[in-house]
Formats: C-alpha cells, structure tokens, sequence
C-alpha cells in the first residue's frame, strides 16, 4: 500500500483540511494532494468530488481560494485536489513557460519522449490517485465525481468521457473546451503527443470524444463566466463542445453567468452549485 505523509491539517468548518504527499508509482515523483474530509467522515463512509486545478495551480490554491469547505461539510462530501503536474524531475525546459511543462500537466498521459516518463497525469487521477483515497480514507469507493477549472475542467471532462461509468457525474468552470483547436491545447498537444501525431490529438479533446462515448447516461455540467479574457482570446470554446454535444445528442448544460471572469472569484460563487449537483448524483 502506498504510505502518505502528512503535511498540514487545518480544522474548517468542522471537518479537516489537509495535505499529504507520496510517492507516485505513475509519474515516478513525489506528489502533494488536499483533502477534506468533513466531520461526518470520522463516523461514516463518504463520496469523494475530485477537483482538478488549472495552469499554473498547485494543490492549494481551489482549498485556499474556492471556499468549498463549507459546501462540502454541508452536503458529506469529501472533496480531493491533486497538484497539476509532476514535479521536479528535471526535463529540460519543464519550468520555461507557465503554459507547458510543470503546472500544466493537462491531465492526459503524453506519449513523447521525454515528457512521456513523467507526464502521465490522466492515469495518476484515474487510476493511482483513485487508489490511494480509498485505500487510506472513509470513502465509498464506487461513488465519486469529477469537476475542474480551466485546463483542470477539461482534464475533468475527458476523466468522465474516457471512463465510462467511474463517475457519477462531471462539471467544469470555464473549461478549454476543445484543445485542439486553441493556442494553449495547440502547445500542450504538439509537446505531450508531437505535431506528428495529430490523430491522437483527438483521443484527449472532448469536444471530439463525446461522439465516440459509450456508456452510462452523462450530463457534462458546464459553467463560463462572460467576461472571461481566455474566453475573448479564443481558448475556452466552450461553443464548440455544445455543437459537438448537440451532434451527438450528448445531454451537456452551459450556464453563462453575465459578468465573471476565469478567476477564483467567479468559482467562489458556484462553486456551492456544482457541490449541490455532484451531491445528488452521489446521494
Ligand atoms: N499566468 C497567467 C495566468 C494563469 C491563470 O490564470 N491560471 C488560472 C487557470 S488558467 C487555465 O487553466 C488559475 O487558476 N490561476 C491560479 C489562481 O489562483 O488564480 C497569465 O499571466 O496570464
């Protein structure tokens, strides 16, 4: 069983907030993730929500920013973040930009060398990380949804969309929608895969999987703030995964909210929303 060690715990509204780190046998490094465990945790099996960041985010910033704590002892869910990327293990040119490399994992498993050593972040969420919560925490293990926030949105969505049936249910805020068609997806991509392989581009974007999804019924729960400036720059899309939903009759949900942007100011403020959904289809 993988060992974890504790490094900070945090009492917040009743129940723990707490980081941990350990050895990942995906990414072949160290990794720090947060939990919170409610207070309801100490007496019972709970659901897990995993919570995918965006660029340049680490584990801290959803647990310090989003104020999902209260939400998530309200409602008896433990709510998961895992960093964004490897860390630390020393390939050229990993901390050059903010958009690529360390904090910009994109959660799919790259396939170029020399990224394709470490950089497996889909099978660490899926499947690693999965593994540890529930081998070391009161969960339930067959009930648990996915949510994210920019690059962690869509990580969340091809989470769902690529594993039929793991979760309940999946929400994004503001997600880059659909990568192979913007500058970020486009760097991401050509980096983790090669400009060679564009084919394969397509198995990591949702906006072309929901066509090919075969499984349980899925609503993909989307959120986008108006005056969200990646959105003006033309790295969100988020229209181009309803066309894509609409053509495959893939029951999908925008909610435009008028005014916000992509910070964590515009996440404070629904987050209690997309907390309330992921309870029901837990509960
Ligand atoms: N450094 C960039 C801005 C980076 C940024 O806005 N990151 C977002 C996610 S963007 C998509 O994945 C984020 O969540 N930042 C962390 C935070 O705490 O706000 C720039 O200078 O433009």
């Amino acid at each position: 069983m993988t060992v974890i060690t504790l490094i900070s715990s945090n009492k917040c509204f009743g129940g723990l907030q707490k980081i941990y780190s350990h050895k990942s046998k995906e990414l072949d490094c160290e990794m720090k993730f947060a939990i919170f465990l409610p207070a309801a945790a100490a007496d019972e099996k709970l659901p897990v929500v995993y919570w995918l960041s965006g660029l340049t985010c680490n584990e801290t910033n959803f647990i310090q920013k989003a104020g999902a704590q209260r939400y998530a002892s309200e409602q008896g869910l433990i709510v998961v973040c895992p960093d964004t990327s490897p860390r630390g293990v020393n390939l050229p040119g990993e901390d050059d930009s903010w958009d690529f490399g360390s904090g910009a994992g994109f959660y799919v498993d790259a396939t170029k060398d020399p990224w394709s050593k470490h950089y497996k972040m889909f099978s660490y969420v899926t499947q690693e990380l999965i593994d540890v919560i529930n081998n070391n925490f009161p969960t339930v293990p067959d009930k648990q949804s996915i949510m994210g926030h920019s690059m962690g949105g869509h990580g969340a969505l091809i989470c769902a969309l690529k594993n039929p049936g793991l979760y309940k249910s999946v929400s994004a805020f503001a997600p880059i929608s659909n990568p192979t068609k913007c500058p970020w997806g486009l760097k991401a991509f050509g980096g983790y895969f090669g400009e060679e392989s564009k084919d394969e581009w397509k198995n990591w974007d949702a906006s072309e999987l929901v066509a090919g999804y075969n499984g349980p019924p899925l609503e993909l729960y989307v959120d986008q703030g108006s005056e969200d400036s990646f959105l003006k720059d033309g790295q969100l899309l988020p229209n181009n995964l309803v066309e894509a939903c609409k053509v495959a009759q893939f029951p999908c949900v925008l909610n435009m909210r008028e005014g916000y942007d992509h910070s964590y100011f515009y996440i404070a403020s629904f987050i209690g929303e997309h907390l309330a959904y992921h309870a029901r289809h837990l509960k």
